[in-house]
């Protein structure tokens, strides 16, 4: 999916040698905490991924190709994220290499390295380290990987889709995400919300993840109001034309459009239907409370109609045109709760994540996390 501009951050840098030595560099956690990011060698990475092959080929984005590895003496399955050189060049070319602020442009991959070193969630796909660049000035991400793939091959890509309880836990914890990227200070704007930038890990918790178009800092800072729009076509807000118009508002907008993703199964632009846009077919439909039309047919609408109306109108209410309108992410997350409790779990699911859940250590996620699993 295309992005329709450059990042503008001043990035970490990178350029160090690609040797094996494993260096750490302090961050702090949303708690404040200290914390360790790991410094790998460019072999090291190229060993765990089996020298970047096929096999251990994740998937390709729109920057560049994503590869699991196993770190650790395979006690760590990772991902890799490798930007391609063309990809950096496209970036720059938007702006003449600079965001407007006298800065050089970073590419996505040293923003995602920038705003991911300072936060840390269980609700985020987070930053284990980096590398350096290497000889093609490539420089390559470690997160942690995701068993379960993006929520859209969950919502678009599985013979058996997902109920209404799995929707509902995935529609939390991204709100869960965004809220904490908002809450935090100063705060962060993701500006790329959609379905596959959540991914799903082994526990089946949804994780937001791709900071690369991320930008931190209060709206009336020089170097957001200079940085030009950017987003996916299907997710952007249409109130978003210029830097002026940034605020959390945008990422608000396109959770909404996520939301009507997960409660029709709908590709946010899908040109089999008409209208294309998944805002524009879903909307009348809402405003019409013709709410059955827009549940996914492969599961039908929510046993109790209540659970539909509430997700539909509060989807509704995030993709309005008045930006005062549209609820905050924390009101959201405080919705979705409420939508919750009413909404049975499947008695499998529900020991199943009891077990892992119980299986989540104080290590993993104790010190600093903004918030625990549930
Ligand atoms: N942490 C991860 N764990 C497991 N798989 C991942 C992880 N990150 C990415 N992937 C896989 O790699 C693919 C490419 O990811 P990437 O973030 O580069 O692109 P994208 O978000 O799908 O597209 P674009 O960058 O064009 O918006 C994803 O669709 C997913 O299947």
């Amino acid at each position: 999916m295309g992005y329709l501009s450059c990042r503008g951050h001043s990035a970490v840098s990178t350029s160090d040698s690609g040797n094996t030595q494993k260096k750490k560099k302090k961050t702090r956690g949303c708690g404040g905490e200290a914390r360790s990011l790991r410094h790998f060698g460019y072999e090291e990475l190229e060993s765990a991924t089996l020298g970047f092959s096929h096999k251990a080929l994740l998937g390709k984005g729109s920057h560049g190709c994503v590869y699991k590895g196993v770190l650790d003496n395979g006690k760590l399955p990772v991902a890799v994220k490798v930007s391609t050189p063309s990809g950096i060049q496209e970036e720059y070319s938007g702006t003449g290499g600079s965001n407007g602020n006298g800065n050089t442009c970073s590419t996505p991959g040293e923003n995602e390295i920038e705003i991911l070193s300072r936060l840390r969630s269980p609700r985020f796909v987070n930053l284990l380290g980096f590398s350096a660049l290497d000889e093609e000035k490539r420089v390559l991400i470690v997160v942690e990987y995701m068993a379960n793939g993006t929520l859209f091959d969950q919502l678009h890509a599985r013979p058996r889709p997902p109920g209404w309880a799995r929707r509902i836990r995935f529609a939390l914890h991204t709100a869960k995400a965004i809220a904490a990227l908002h809450a935090s200070e100063p705060p962060v704007i993701h500006r790329d919300i959609k379905s596959s930038n959540v991914l799903v890990d082994e526990r089946w918790n949804a994780r937001l993840g791709d900071f690369g178009l991320a930008l931190r800092g209060n709206v009336e800072d020089v170097r957001l109001k200079s940085t030009p729009p950017a987003g996916t076509l299907g997710y952007l807000d249409p109130g978003y034309v210029s830097p002026e118009n940034l605020s959390t508002k945008s990422d608000v907008f396109s959770y909404g459009i996520l939301l009507l993703e997960i409660i029709s199964g709908r590709n946010a632009i899908d040109v089999n239907y008409s209208p294309p846009s998944l805002v524009d077919w879903a909307l009348p439909l809402i405003k019409r409370d013709e709410f059955d039309l827009i549940f996914d047919p492969r599961i039908g609408p929510p046993k109790d109609p209540w659970v539909g109306r509430q997700l539909a109108v509060l989807a509704a209410r995030c993709v309005g045109s008045g930006v005062e309108e549209r609820p905050s992410m924390g009101a959201v997350v405080h919705h979705l709760k409420v939508v919750r409790k009413r909404v049975p779990v499947p008695i499998w699911d529900e020991m199943a994540n009891r077990v892992r859940n119980r299986k989540v250590s104080s290590v993993q996620y104790g010190v600093d996390c903004c918030e625990r699993n549930d």
